[in-house]
């Protein structure tokens, strides 16, 4: 409940007549010659869910810093983005806008009502524990909220400080890393031997889909065997269809991870020269994922101050700014993450899609209707646009180009659909 009711927020011309789509599709602007086609001028309309804003989820052993982070992205969002739409969903999911100059380019350009960042979701994820995927601790209830993010931002403690307890008793990121890692390992086996033997009963009838199950049970085998030995879903190279046929699952391993190393307020200048850090860096790069160092505590402290005493605390620690910008962008590229643009009058707005969608992906971003009906986009790269100046300007130019299915969105891209629903 909660989540639509916000969710209004974050899209504030979202209307019920948005539930009926006969008064929806009257919205959108018919510039198509065929009776059947629209070009869809994005504005107003999101699903229901905020599609556009994928999901990170704050994970790692109890008293770490997780929700101190937390606290700290979304407060920051909340400062930093005055005009941004931004909302904590519930107490532990926030909207953060991710900081884009293009987007105010093109909403001047367009000369815009307003313009909508980018957006990812930050899901404050209580502790995990030794055992969780036995159903120790809160268990199994946690590693399914895990389940349902799109990418894990995992916060090591790479802070000493004896009166903060540590679970297990002193500061030691490699063993805390393993710690959650075996146990997302774990919850991956189980499901993974849970789903082959359900597929041993082969219930598939026609080859379409028993060319599926077999996809899926070769690509579990090999999972399987990689979980085995202590190795990640993601490690295991798998063809496109393999990839569609396991996707169900929601593999924990499978999600990209970054790895945020918590330091002290006296490592903030140079992180580096902490050894924890050296240690987290080393297995990051070793697990083939990405790292940030961010001292939470400095970040929550920034946001209790008014800004001119800000910047004197900062200078202080011997940093000119703070972190969390840089956890918020590096976040959405390292998760490999890209931005294509919609500007129109009404509205200039960043879209999030994952890296390699193709244009009619792209466009069940907006809606899953655009998707399905997908004819054709309308595509302009964003410099060829400012060049221009404006959509009619850039076609003028021959700077416009009609995009189908197949093609893969570029960063920057700025869209217009063309679909048939
Ligand atoms: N970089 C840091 N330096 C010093 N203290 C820190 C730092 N980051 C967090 N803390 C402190 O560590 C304690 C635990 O933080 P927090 O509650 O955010 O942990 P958590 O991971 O959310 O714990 P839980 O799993 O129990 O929810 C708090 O007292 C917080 O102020
Ligand atoms: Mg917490």
């Amino acid at each position: 409940m909660a989540r639509i009711i916000q969710s209004s927020h974050l899209i504030p011309t979202i209307s019920s007549s948005f539930l009926h789509k006969s008064s929806l599709l009257f919205q959108w602007q018919n510039l198509s010659k065929t009776s059947h086609s629209r070009l869809l001028i994005n504005r107003r309309f999101s699903t229901a869910r905020i599609s556009m804003s994928l999901r990170a989820g704050i994970v790692g052993l109890p008293n770490v810093g997780k929700s101190t982070l937390f606290n700290a992205v979304v407060e920051n969002g909340k400062a930093q983005a005055a005009n941004f739409p931004f909302c904590t969903i519930e107490p532990n999911v926030g909207i953060v806008a991710v900081p884009d100059p293009r987007l105010n380019v093109l909403s001047e350009l367009s000369k815009s009502q307003r313009a909508v960042p980018a957006s990812i979701e930050f899901v404050d994820i209580a502790g995990l524990v030794k055992g969780a995927s036995q159903g120790e601790g809160l268990g199994n209830k946690f590693l399914s909220h895990i389940r349902e993010v799109d990418s894990i931002l995992q916060v090591v403690r790479c802070f000493e400080d004896n009166d903060i307890v540590h679970v297990s008793g002193k500061v030691d990121p490699k063993s805390d890393i393993e710690v959650i890692n075996l146990e997302l390992v774990l919850s991956d086996l189980d499901q993974v031997e849970k789903r082959m033997e359900k597929l041993k009963k082969g219930r598939a009838k026609d080859s379409q889909s028993k060319m599926k199950e077999e996809a899926e049970k070769t690509a579990l085998e090999k999972i399987q065997q990689a979980l085995m030995d202590g190795k990640p879903a993601r490690s295991v190279p798998l063809t496109d269809f393999q990839n569609d046929a396991v996707k169900h699952l929601c593999l924990l391993t499978m999600k990209p991870v970054i790895y945020v190393a918590n330091v002290a307020e006296s490592d903030v200048a140079d992180p580096g020269s902490n050894p924890h850090v050296k240690d987290v860096m080393n297995l990051a790069s070793d697990l083939q994922s990405g790292l940030i160092t961010i001292s939470a505590q400095v970040e929550a402290e920034l946001n209790e101050l008014p800004p001119e005493e800000r910047i004197e605390y900062l200078k202080s620690l011997g940093v000119d700014e703070s972190g969390l910008g840089n956890l918020i962008r590096a976040t959405y590229s390292l998760l490999g993450l890209r931005t294509y643009f919609t500007s129109g009058e009404k509205e200039t707005k960043a879209w999030t899609i994952q890296s390699g969608m193709t244009a009619p992906q792209a466009a069940g971003v907006i809606h899953s209707d655009f998707e399905r009906g997908f004819i054709r986009a309308e595509t302009v790269a964003y410099k060829d646009f400012v060049s221009a100046g404006s959509f009619a300007a850039a076609r003028e130019k021959g700077l416009l180009r009609s995009e189908g299915k197949d093609y893969v969105v570029q960063e920057g891209d700025v869209m217009l659909f063309r679909f048939n629903v």
